[in-house]
């Protein structure tokens, strides 16, 4: 579907600008995610508005795009790019006033956020797209006391969203899907490479995943059959290294040699029976948490938060470099 500016988009909605037009986007909750969303939109070149309730959120906020912005230069900053284009603002009606696309990145709380996405439907310009960071809420839930709910649709991005491409944008049943095509369309100009749903799945797809992995981790902890550390090594220098390469069905297909996943499963479909997984949460209880606590102090070894993420960011751009998601230095392609 083209959405060119026009005063209704075929659904009747009031239709936002064409998603390379948007110039001005506004960043609601400015914690890690609104904060790191906040800056790969400035890096890109935007104009950003952005809005918090807690006290010292623009310090904060300030502080954490300064820290990302290293790692930004290195990926190359779009023209015009700069900290100073960013706006906070001292009420959330103000953030959103001019805003061409609305990133909510407010607390993982369902009421919270259906209040809150109603706050921002009845303040931000008609047609303009309100996404929603959320890590699993189906946007059904969430659009409940939105006067236009046509609007809303979910943008869940990865930790931190100026370095990780993906985005899962998916709509509720009361999300127009031209807000949902505008929201993918938006994201893809703003650099990011995303996947669209077409039905709401709990979790989405990667936190699905990723919580069936997450899952397994803890009962191991709480049974006391793996370390911290020993869970973090197996997948470091295990899986990982090929999951930033191939995802884990291409990269079991190659489990089957020359016959490919036809020969993977026919080999190791039999062990889909064994009892290698238990996919139930455990018991968050004190002991697990603590125990989990205290794993990664020790795993930090005395690194900060900030020494931690300064490696994180260093880490990831040299893992898109090398798998040439990005272009090489000048002396990598040399070599
Ligand atoms: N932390 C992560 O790894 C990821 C989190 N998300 C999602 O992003 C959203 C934000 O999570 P985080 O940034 O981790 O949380 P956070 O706790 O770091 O930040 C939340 C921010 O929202 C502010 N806030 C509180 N009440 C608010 C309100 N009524 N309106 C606007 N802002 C308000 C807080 O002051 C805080 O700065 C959640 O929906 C979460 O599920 C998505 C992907 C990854
Ligand atoms: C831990 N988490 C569920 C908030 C993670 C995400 O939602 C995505 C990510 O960054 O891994």
């Amino acid at each position: 579907m083209t959405l060119i500016p026009s005063p209704t988009t075929p659904d009747g909605h009031a239709a936002p600008c064409a998603p390379e037009d948007v110039r001005r986007v506004a960043c609601v909750g400015a914690g890690v995610i609104g904060g790191g969303w906040a800056a790969h939109f400035l890096a890109r070149g935007y104009d950003v508005t952005a809005w918090d309730p807690a006290p010292d959120a623009a310090v904060r906020l300030r502080r954490l795009i300064a820290a990302a912005w290293p790692a930004l230069e290195r990926l190359g900053l779009a023209e015009g790019a700069s900290q100073d284009r960013l706006t906070v603002t001292a009420t959330l009606e103000e953030a959103v006033a001019e805003a061409q696309f609305v990133q909510e990145s407010a607390p993982e709380k369902l009421e919270l956020k259906r209040g809150l996405l109603a706050r921002l439907d009845a303040a931000a310009p008609a047609g303009t797209v309100i996404a929603s960071s959320t890590s699993g809420y189906p946007m059904t839930d969430m659009q409940t006391e939105a006067a236009d709910p046509g609007r809303l649709v979910v943008g869940h991005p990865f930790n931190p969203p100026y370095l990780i491409p993906l985005v899962e944008v998916v709509g509720g049943e009361r999300t127009s899907p031209a807000a949902v095509d505008w929201a993918s369309r938006f994201y893809t100009v703003a650099g990011k490479s995303v996947i669209t749903m077409d039905r709401e799945v709990p979790g989405f797809i990667a936190n699905r995943l990723q919580e069936a992995l997450w899952r397994e981790a803890l009962h191991m902890v709480a049974n006391g059959e793996a370390t911290v550390a020993e869970i973090d090594a197996s997948i470091t220098e295990g899986p990982g290294l090929r999951w930033a390469v191939m995802g884990p069905m291409l990269t079991f297909a190659l489990a089957g040699g020359e016959g490919g996943m036809a020969h993977m499963l026919d080999h190791f479909g039999p062990s889909l029976k064994s009892p290698w997984t238990r996919l139930e949460a455990p018991e968050l209880d004190r002991a697990l948490y603590e125990a989990v606590v205290a794993g990664c102090e020790e795993a930090a070894d005395g690194r900060g938060i900030a020494d931690l993420v300064a490696e994180r960011d260093r880490g990831v751009i040299d893992v898109l470099r090398a798998t040439g998601r990005l272009p090489r230095t000048a002396e990598e392609a040399a070599r």
